[in-house]
C-alpha cells in the first residue's frame, strides 16, 4: 500500500526508471539500503542481482552470504598501491550485467576503486548492516559530492531506502531503546526517503496497517510500499533524486492533503502536523509565500535548529539532548515566483533554487522536520517567524 494519497511526500514515483543519463549530471546515483535486522535487505538485493532489468548496477553488500544460487564469476580487484590481497576487493560479475561487491570498507574510496577498474555503473546500491544508522553514511556521500575531487564527484546520493519487517517491525520500533532515546530502527525510518514494508505475506492486514501507522508517525514524508521478498518496481527505489535540488521529486507534493491542519489563534494559517513515537517526532508545516528577507530568516532559523540544537528565540532551551533534527526536507515558494528546495540530513543541509520549468509544482511551500524534541515550542517558533 502507498500512503501517497494521504501524506505529503517530496518523492516522485515514475512508471519507468528514467534513463540513467537523463539526469542533468553524469554522476552515478547511489541508493543506501538500510533496514531492520533480518527484514529482507539481502533478499531484495539478491533479487536485483538476478533479475533482467537492463541496468548495470553495482550492489555493495555486507557479505555475499549464500551466493551459490547466483550464477556469477568472481573478479578480484586489487589496489595498485597494494597488489597483495590485503586491500583487494572481491567482486562477483552477474549474468544480468550487475556487479556484486562485498566490502569491509563501506567508504566512498572502495566504490571509486571499483569504478576505476570496472567503468561506471548506472546505479550503486549500498547495503548497510541491520544496526547501522544510515544518517552518517548518507552525510558522507553527500559531503563527498560537494568536496571530493575526481571520481568521487561522480557519485551522487540518490536516496535512502529502509526495509522494515512486517512481522516484527512494530515490536522492534516500540522496544527500541538507546542512550539518547532514539534507537536504531527509529533512526533508520527517520532518515529514509522510501520504506519497504517487507514480508507482508506473513502477517495480517490489521498488523500491516498498525505498523504502517507507526512508521508514518515517525516519518510522514516517506512513501511506504508493501513487498514480498523484496518484489518492488525499481522505479520506486532507484533514481528518486531525494537529495537533488532539482524539481524532480517535488511534483507529487501537490497531491498532499492537509485536512488536519492547525491554525494559529490569530487566524493565520501556518498549518502544522506533529507526530511522536518514543522520543522521535516529526513536524510538518505548510509555509506561506516568502519574501527574500523571510527566506533569509527561515534559513537562519533552520541553521540554528540543525547546528545548535535549539530554537533561535528560546535562549533557555540549551537543548543539546532535547532537540535534534535527523532529516529535513522543504519546498520554499517565493513571492517572486522562484522556488527553492531544502534537503537536510543530520546537520548538513542544502538550499537550492529550482531551475527551469516549475509547472506542476505546488504553489505553497512546505517544511518537514524529523528528529527529537520537535514539540509545540518548535512549531510556535516557526509560526512567530512566518506569520
Ligand atoms: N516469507 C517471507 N520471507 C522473507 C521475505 N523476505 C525475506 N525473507 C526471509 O527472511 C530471512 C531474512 O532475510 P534477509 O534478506 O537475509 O534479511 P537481511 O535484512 O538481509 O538480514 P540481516 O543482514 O541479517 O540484517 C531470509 O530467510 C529470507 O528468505 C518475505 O517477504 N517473506
Amino acid at each position: 500500500m502507498d500512503f501517497d494519497d494521504d501524506i505529503p511526500t517530496l518523492i516522485e514515483h515514475e512508471d519507468q526508471v528514467p534513463a540513467p543519463d537523463s539526469a542533468s549530471t553524469n554522476r552515478v546515483p547511489c541508493t543506501i539500503i538500510s533496514g531492520f535486522l533480518g527484514a529482507g535487505k539481502s533478499t531484495l538485493l539478491r533479487r536485483i542481482l538476478t533479475e533482467r532489468h537492463g541496468y548495470r548496477i553495482a550492489v555493495i553488500m555486507n557479505e555475499f552470504g549464500d551466493t551459490s544460487s547466483i550464477e556469477a564469476k568472481t573478479i578480484n580487484i586489487s589496489s595498485e598501491d597494494d597488489p597483495t590481497a590485503e586491500n583487494s576487493q572481491e567482486v562477483l560479475e552477474l549474468a544480468n550485467g550487475c556487479l556484486c561487491c562485498s566490502i569491509k570498507d563501506a567508504g566512498v574510496a572502495a566504490i571509486e576503486k571499483l569504478m576505476q577498474r570496472k567503468g561506471a555503473f548506472d546505479h550503486i546500491l549500498l547495503e548497510t548492516t541491520g544496526l547501522a544508522d544510515p544518517g552518517p553514511i548518507a552525510s558522507m556521500f553527500w559531503l563527498n559530492e560537494e568536496y571530493a575531487a575526481g571520481l568521487g564527484r561522480q557519485i551522487s546520493l540518490d536516496g535512502v531506502v529502509c526495509v522494515v519487517d512486517a512481522v516484527f517491525g512494530q515490536k522492534q520500533m516500540e522496544e527500541d531503546h538507546s542512550v539518547d532515546g532514539i534507537g536504531e530502527s527509529l533512526r533508520q525510518i527517520a532518515c529514509s526517503d522510501v520504506i519497504l514494508l517487507n514480508k507482508v505475506d506473513l502477517t495480517s492486514e490489521e498488523q500491516l496497517r498498525s505498523t504502517e501507522e507507526l512508521i508514518q508517525r515517525v516519518n510522514p514524508s516517506a512513501p511506504i510500499h508493501r513487498t514480498i521478498r523484496g518484489q518492488i518496481d525499481l522505479a520506486h527505489i532507484m533514481n528518486i533524486n531525494a537529495y537533488a535540488g532539482g524539481i524532480k521529486g517535488l511534483r507529487s507534493a501537490e497531491h498532499q492533503h492537509d485536512d488536519n491542519d492547525n491554525h494559529d489563534h490569530a487566524g493565520h494559517t501556518v498549518p502544522a502536523k506533529h507526530y511522536e513515537l518514543r522520543g522521535i517526532s516529526s513536524l510538518q508545516v505548510t509555509l506561506p509565500t516568502l519574501s527574500r528577507h523571510r527566506l533569509q530568516e527561515l534559513d537562519e532559523w533552520i541553521r540554528t535548529v540543525l547546528w545548535e540544537n535549539r530554537i533561535p528565540d528560546n535562549d533557555h532551551q540549551t537543548g543539546l539532548s532535547e532537540l535534534k533534527v535527523l532529516r529535513c526536507k522543504g519546498l520554499f515558494v517565493m513571492e517572486s515566483g522562484e522556488q527553492y528546495v531544502l534537503q537536510g540530513v543530520q546537520s548538513m543541509y542544502d538550499l537550492s533554487l529550482i531551475e527551469g520549468d516549475v509547472t506542476g509544482i505546488p504553489d505553497s511551500g512546505k517544511l518537514v522536520l524529523i528528529g527529537k524534541g520537535l514539540d509545540d515550542s518548535v512549531r510556535q517558533s516557526l509560526e512567530r517567524l512566518l506569520v
